[in-house]
């Protein structure tokens, strides 16, 4: 099967020495990966590598099986993200952020696309409201709303949890294990370990810019197993 967004052999390092090498990830449709690791180990890089954010030094990203830069415009179209800040207009209403972000998509039923997006995330009543009056939860929400309203195959969230209520998070989970349901590839990276298990089906851990190993979603006490793996990686590199 096609990946629908891979790195094969990426390297991408900064001024620094910092970034990630020689990674190698696949995310296929219907499959949700989440990506761990703490913080500075290079998961906010990897993806914003594989959205084109980023060139890579070494390496390839493809998405549907397409180089980034050859992927045809309609498969692009298909991407949903959300790295970094949520991307809204602070002037700009809730409502009119999504019409804005809709449209860049190609969506053909705007309205229909707003509605369903806006009860799914519960923000009817902020709908009205400018961006930058929005609690940091409301904020992310809206987020959120925008990377998904287009109903995308390709789905990449950077840490989506951050500011959501308990409410909020619920929400996410149902909404990306229904996607993903559907045949939607989810990449998620998350410093909520107990969260992700519940939703992945690869939980793939990260050190130091590289990918070192994976991790079971289902075993019992999944923060005890990711540290030994983080720490057994860090003696490994200090022999
Ligand atoms: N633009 C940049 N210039 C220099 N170094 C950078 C840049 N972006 C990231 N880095 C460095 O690359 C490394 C990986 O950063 P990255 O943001 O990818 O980590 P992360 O796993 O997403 O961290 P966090 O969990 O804190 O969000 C860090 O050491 C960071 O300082």
């Amino acid at each position: 099967m096609t990946s629908a967004i891979a790195l094969e052999h990426v390297t991408r390092t900064f001024r620094n020495g910092a970034g990630v090498f020689d990674l190698d990830l696949s995310v296929h449709p219907g499959e949700v990966v989440a990506l761990v690791g703490l913080n500075g180990a290079g998961k906010s890089t990897l993806m914003r590598v594989m959205l084109g954010m980023l060139r890579p030094h070494a390496g390839d990203a493809r998405l549907a099986g397409s180089l980034l830069n050859k992927a045809p415009s309609g498969e692009w179209r298909r991407v949903g993200h959300l790295v970094d800040y949520p991307l809204a207009y602070p002037e700009l209403t809730a409502q009119r952020n999504l019409e804005l972000s809709a449209r860049l998509r190609g969506v053909v039923d705007v309205d229909d696309a707003i509605a369903r997006i806006l009860s799914e995330f519960a923000l009817e009543e902020y709908a009205g409201r400018k961006v930058r009056a929005l609690s940091l939860g409301n904020r992310q929400r809206v987020g959120l709303a925008a990377a998904l309203q287009h109903s995308p195959r390709v789905i990449v969230l950077d840490e989506p949890t951050n500011a959501l209520d308990p409410a909020g998070v619920i929400r996410l989970r149902e909404s990306l294990l229904r996607r993903a349901a559907a045949g939607t590839a989810v990449l998620v990276s998350s410093h909520h370990l107990d969260e992700v298990a519940r939703i992945a089906h690869r939980i793939v851990v990260m050190n130091a810019g590289r990918l070192i190993g994976s991790l079971d979603p289902s075993i019992p006490d999944i923060e005890h197993a990711f540290f030994e793996t983080v720490r057994l990686d860090d003696e490994k590199g200090a022999r």
